[in-house]
């Protein structure tokens, strides 16, 4: 499906010069032009929208044409949002800003059939390995040799999720922010296998997008997230020990922490669904800390179908 127009793609790089990507003369960062972003969730729409607006044209993946509907639509709501700051006094510049970055995006519901023109690929999938595997071992068949991938896991090693192709020097992580036009941070993470070129290229991207990177190592949460996730699950310890009613506990964290919204607003905003996931991955890997031991309330509202803002309800209603 074409939201607007599909331009013709160009290769990074002539394959004649190349070697694992890069210019063959000087090992150099390719240049991104073309992006694939798998999954049309929040981070997946988030990152295209935010890649189409800074000259790339972008192709979005999802299971269903139903899905990328909803996705596009989204989309669209958070660019008005964006031209409502960006173009105040100057609402046809804002209207020719949208149309332009809804021309350099596409969606469709076939990698395969769109990986052969991508220089990136952003991963931004359900937070499960064997899925996220999968998908990238398959792509790694049939990608371009100069073709990076990322994933945007939060939790899972990127080593493992690149384990399931020939192209662990090519391999990184892009570890975005909810909501992605909003948050400037982007975590760049390096396994030991990634080259330095393909590290550079994916700080190089971060900074195109309007972001600002920061180097990680291949660690569980990375940066933000080791020291987020602790946080987060002190807190619903917290109320279900009923120590702290969840409102009070949001407020007392944004008025007496500067948080811009408490742990529970957060986490339903982030989605209860990935959460579990998160937590269900490190307890599975680490089942003796404490730490990730599961949370009864958390589980119960995710087997309940209460996943958060997405579905109306989480620990807050929403409708
Ligand atoms: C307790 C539960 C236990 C579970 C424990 C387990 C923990 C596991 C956690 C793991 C998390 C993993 C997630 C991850 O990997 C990393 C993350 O992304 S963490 C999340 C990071 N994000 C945040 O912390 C967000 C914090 N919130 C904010 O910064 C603001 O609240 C927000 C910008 C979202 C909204 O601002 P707010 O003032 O509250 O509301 P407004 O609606 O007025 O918006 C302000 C301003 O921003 C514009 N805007 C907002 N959203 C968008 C958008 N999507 N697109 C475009 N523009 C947007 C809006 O238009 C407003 O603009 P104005 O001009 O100011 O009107
Ligand atoms: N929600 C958040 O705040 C953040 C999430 N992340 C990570 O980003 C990833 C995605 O998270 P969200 O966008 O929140 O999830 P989401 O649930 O909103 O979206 C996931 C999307 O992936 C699609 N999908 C699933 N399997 C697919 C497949 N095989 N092929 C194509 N599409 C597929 C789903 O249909 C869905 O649209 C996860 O790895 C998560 O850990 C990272 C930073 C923040």
């Amino acid at each position: 499906m074409s939201v607007g127009h599909i331009s013709t793609p160009t290769m990074a790089f002539c394959t004649r010069h190349v070697v694992r990507g890069f210019s063959s003369s000087a090992l150099r960062p390719a240049v991104i032009k073309h992006v694939m972003i798998i999954g049309g969730g929040q981070m997946g729409a988030g990152i295209a929208q935010v890649a189409a607006s800074t000259g790339h044209s972008v192709t979005l993946v999802d299971t269903s044409e139903e899905i990328l509907n909803k996705s596009v639509k989204g989309i669209e709501g958070s660019l008005k949002r964006v031209v409502k700051k960006k173009f105040a006094d100057k609402p046809e510049a804002g209207a020719e800003f949208i149309h332009k970055v809804l021309q350099s995006l596409s969606t469709s519901t076939h990698a395969e059939s769109v990986i052969q023109s991508s220089d990136l690929v952003v991963e931004a999938i359900v937070e499960n390995l064997k899925v996220k595997q999968e998908i990238f071992g398959r792509l790694d068949k049939l990608a371009p040799q100069h073709t990076i991938f990322a994933s945007n896991t939060s939790s899972l090693p990127i080593a493992d999720i690149a384990s399931s192709t020939s192209r662990l020097d090519r391999f990184g992580g892009l570890h975005f922010f909810n909501p992605v036009p909003m948050m400037k941070l982007v975590e760049v993470i390096a396994t030991p296998a990634t080259s330095q070129e393909t590290f550079d290229s994916l700080l190089n991207f971060s900074k195109v997008l309007g972001k600002t990177p920061v180097s990680c190592k291949d660690t569980p949460g990375f940066i933000v997230n080791r020291l987020l996730v602790p946080y987060m699950l002190e807190a619903v310890r917290l109320y279900e020990r009923g120590h702290g009613s969840k409102e009070d506990i949001d407020i007392a964290m944004k008025l007496g922490a500067g948080y811009p919204m408490g742990p529970f607003e957060l986490s339903d905003y982030v989605g209860l669904d990935t959460i579990k996931f998160i937590i269900d991955g490190w307890c599975e890997k680490d089942p003796g800390n404490p730490l990730f031991k599961s949370s009864e309330m958390l589980n119960k509202l995710v087997s309940e179908g209460k996943l958060g803002r997405k579905s109306g309800e989480g620990f807050y209603k929403y409708k």
